[in-house]
């Protein structure tokens, strides 16, 4: 394959970007469509496969990147300063009402980022580290100095797309023949990201929910936790039904890759479903896992879904949401829903994606008596606009039945 090799004005300028190095290797972004991109390494010097794909977040670059469903993605931002508040300490004083930490999850779980123009300082009261030193020793490589227009123009036109950062000497090796990209979603990185076994937060809360862990964002269980549930994270593959009288309530997590690897968990959910009438709620892979179970079909979108300023309408009333408005939401996803017509029996949808048309929420109708949701967005954002706390506050008291 004849390659293109694209080089960035932004490359003429120089400075240090790894930590404890005034020498930025060189790096190269190959994309298996045949283009790669050439700028400087910063993070861990070291060379990666993923799935090539976009953000719009201008903000929350620390929250994406511990996002759980960014797992195997090389994460490309459009905004082109990233890096310029640096990054927190990630840790909470630990007691029963906390989840461990102020970001989305422990580690970078994101493969790689791409970044115009990292910021080489960072200044913000609760920074401790730049965005260099934390993806170096999170042994996360970075590339800067590259244009993410042309990238996100690419990933925009051919989708998302398989890629490879090459770093340091790997740097001025040939891109990769199409058949040595891996590609991330032949693996079930669900049972990757999902705890392994069962725990508790906020034991003495006072309505008990239980929830199945496909990769859970940290902001999910603050705000659960802030309703004052006691919650029990399982692992996303554990049998509910065996342990269902003890709860209040399911939630569905969010998570990586491909929801068809979760076959198990959609089945064992079409017989909570089926033979439990207490409220169910699901956010973005959970969304997805509620409306399989459901019966509808999920499909792989071209670019997916990933920045928070994505406009949803409500089809809809209930709770505080009004059907005909419009909420600005936070997303990050790849696979969506299947608009069908007609929906399954006892289902309708919620809300609806104002850019693409795509399903962003799924009910069950009130005849059946069962409150079940699922949003494809991200109403508890982190990171993301606040203009879907209504959402938010509905889809939780929904669930809790608690308000703040
Ligand atoms: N954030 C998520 O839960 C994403 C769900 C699924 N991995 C997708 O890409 O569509």
């Amino acid at each position: 394959m004849i390659s293109r090799i694209i080089r960035s004005p932004i490359l003429s300028r120089s400075f240090a970007t790894h930590a404890g190095s005034n020498v930025a290797l060189p790096a190269v972004l190959h994309l298996k469509t045949g283009q790669s991109f050439v700028g400087r390494s910063f993070g861990a010097p070291k060379s990666i496969f993923g799935e090539t794909v976009f953000s719009t977040s201008i903000t929350s670059y620390t929250e994406s990147m511990t996002d759980p469903s960014y797992r195997g993605q090389i994460l490309v931002f459009t905004t082109p300063l990233i890096g310029n508040y640096g990054v927190p300490l990630n840790k909470t004083p630990v007691d029963s009402k906390d989840v461990g930490v102020v970001l989305e999850s422990q580690n970078i779980q994101c493969s790689a980022v791409v970044v115009a123009d990292v910021a080489e300082k960072f200044s913000h009261h609760s920074a401790v580290e730049s965005i260099a030193s934390w993806c170096h020793r999170s042994g996360i490589p970075g590339i800067t100095g590259v244009d993410t227009r042309a990238i996100t123009r690419l990933l925009r036109d051919q989708g998302t797309t398989l890629g490879r950062l090459a770093v340091g000497a790997d740097a001025s090796a040939s891109s990769p023949t199409p058949g040595q990209y891996w590609d991330p979603t032949t693996e079930n990185l669900v049972d990757q990201a999902s705890t392994k076994t069962p725990y508790e937060l906020n034991p003495t809360g006072d309505v008990k929910i239980a929830v199945l862990d496909f990769g859970a964002k940290a902001n999910i269980f603050r705000s659960l936790v802030r309703r004052n549930a006691a919650v029990t994270v399982l692992p996303w593959n554990f049998d509910f039904n065996s342990v269902r009288d003890q709860y209040d309530g399911l939630f569905l997590s969010n998570g990586p890759g491909d929801p068809a690897h979760c076959t198990d968990a959609i089945l064992k959910l079409r017989k909570t479903l089926q033979e439990w009438d207490k409220p169910v709620f699901g956010i973005c892979m959970g969304h997805q896992i509620i409306g399989m179970a459901a019966g509808l079909d999920a499909y792989r979108m071209t670019f997916g879904n990933r920045g928070h300023n994505q406009p949803v309408l409500a089809l809809a009333s209930s709770g505080s949401i009004r059907a005909g408005r419009v909420y600005v939401t936070s997303q990050n996803h790849q696979y969506a829903l299947k608009l069908s017509d007609p929906f399954p029996e006892g289902w309708e949808p919620f809300f609806i994606n104002c850019n693409d048309s795509s399903v962003e929420g799924i009910k069950s109708t009130t005849k059946s008596g069962k409150k079940v949701w699922g949003v494809q967005f991200h109403p508890e954002s982190a990171g993301g606009p606040l203009d879907t706390i209504e959402v938010s506050y509905s889809s939780f008291v929904m669930l809790t039945g608690n308000s703040w």
